[in-house]
């Protein structure tokens, strides 16, 4: 019916014409529909091209192994999102227990039981059969446990299989980054990608919308990997800010930890977006040092990371300032907690690695080391701040009071 249309149309439109006019034009409406026939021919010629193209990218993404290191809640979540795409996923678990309710109940039995696993999601406890036929391995163990698992598992990870890391944070014990930490650990794996933004894996188990970033040096990596975790609710940018997103996914932690002690002060929202504000200000300060692109640090690692943990409910980072605001003690709530929040053991890091920035490599005598600590509290008073109150050297009211006490200064 459709390709009488064009037919009918020039004859309504010609009722003045002489009969040789109307012969042309229905000539021409003839060719009109022809052609709309030969595009609806083209259309589903296209489609059966694209039908094609889709089965085979579902072969070859069927065929395309990823291993998920760490089965919490992001290792369980990212795993959910990659089979949901097509890709059989394994995730190496450390429990037995944990192994057998994957494999056989489709279920995590510690993270989001209510879930039902797809069954391209399987899980093992053995390294290297999670890790040898890799084509790409997602670390999802937490910072401070990164180092001792590495090592224990160096020998299993293929040189050619890229790893995306998704831990945020800073290593207490040798104050590096992840993308410094990463290179060195796997001193055989080429390439190396690093993902961070606004992403509470419990939203992504929703299948809610969520934006992330992908850094890496290889450009054309990144691109791959955006292009594998992509769907219709999660959308990947990338970036070549490695370092820009490291840093500030390791600072939002602790600044997410400030606005929980805000919020359990009951100090209100005009403390609570001050605070964040002085925030993103310490951790653009400690980003830029570090080399990091502006563009980063308004972006979804930086300010949208910060957004999401400072004021999301989900967030354990802010639960744990919440709690301390109320008046609980670290341990307490450390002890009663079953998940990581990194900002508590990044907060000592950040600290450590400020005073050796503003300490120089050199000694300086107790003195001189003094006032180089004085100097850099004064320039991340949040960062220092946090720290202390975690330490336990002043409480979450007086950590207050000593912003609040600070000189007027040029607002930077
Ligand atoms: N949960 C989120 O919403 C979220 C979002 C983005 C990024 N992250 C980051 O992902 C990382 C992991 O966080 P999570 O939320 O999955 O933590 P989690 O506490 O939910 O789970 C941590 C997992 O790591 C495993 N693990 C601990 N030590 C290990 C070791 N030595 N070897 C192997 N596995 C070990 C634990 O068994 C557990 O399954 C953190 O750095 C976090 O900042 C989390
Ligand atoms: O629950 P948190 O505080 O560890 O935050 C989780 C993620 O980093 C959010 O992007």
């Amino acid at each position: 019916m459709t390709a009488f249309v064009p037919v009918l149309q020039v004859i309504s439109r010609n009722r003045h014409l002489g009969a040789e006019q109307l012969r042309e034009n229905l000539n021409y409406a003839e060719g009109v529909s022809n052609r709309r026939r030969g595009q609806v021919q083209c259309a589903s010629e296209n489609s059966w091209l694209q039908r094609r193209r889709k089965r085979r990218s579902l072969e070859k993404r069927s065929e395309t192994k990823v291993a998920v290191c760490g089965g919490g809640s992001f290792g369980t979540a990212i795993a959910f999102l990659l089979a949901n795409n097509g890709y059989p996923v394994q995730i190496l678990v450390r429990k037995t227990w944990v192994r057998d309710e994957i494999n056989v109940e489709r279920r995590n039995p510690k993270y989001f039981t209510e879930f039902v696993l797809p069954d391209n999601v399987t899980a093992t406890i053995d390294a290297e059969e999670a890790l040898t036929d890799a084509k790409l391995i997602v670390h999802a163990v937490p910072v401070q446990q990164s180092r001792s698992f590495f090592e224990a598992n160096t020998e299993y990870f293929p040189a050619d299989a890229p790893v995306l890391c998704t831990s945020k944070g800073l290593e207490v014990t040798s104050l590096k980054f992840m993308c410094e930490l990463l290179p060195e650990l796997l001193p055989r794996t080429k390439s190396f990608a690093y993902l961070s933004g606004p992403s509470f894996a419990r939203e992504m188990m929703d299948q809610l919308p969520t934006a992330v970033v992908v850094a890496s040096d290889d450009v054309d990596l990144a691109l791959r990997i955006a292009d594998m975790m992509s769907s219709p609710f999660f959308k990947v940018f990338t970036s070549s800010d490695t370092i820009g997103v490291e840093v500030a996914g390791a600072v939002k932690n602790v600044i997410a930890i400030a606005a929980g002690i805000c919020e359990g002060l009951g100090l209100g929202t005009n403390s609570m977006a001050a605070l964040v504000t002085r925030g993103c200000s310490e951790m653009r300060r400690l980003a830029l040092n570090m080399g990091a692109s502006p563009i980063t640090l308004s972006g979804l690692s930086g300010v949208g990371d910060t957004f999401l943990t400072c004021f999301g409910p989900l967030s354990r980072n802010r639960n744990v300032g919440v709690r301390l605001g109320k008046g609980e003690t670290l341990d307490s709530i450390l002890s009663s907690s079953r998940q990581v929040a990194e900002g508590v053991t990044t907060a000592e890091a950040l600290v450590g690695m400020l005073l050796n920035q503003y300490n120089g490599v050199s000694q300086q005598d107790n003195k001189e080391i003094n006032v180089y600590a004085t100097r850099a509290a004064a320039r991340y008073p949040i960062l220092f701040g946090v720290r202390a109150i975690l330490e336990g050297r002043i409480t979450p009211q007086e950590g207050v009071e000593a912003l609040l006490a600070m000189p007027p200064r040029e607002e930077n």
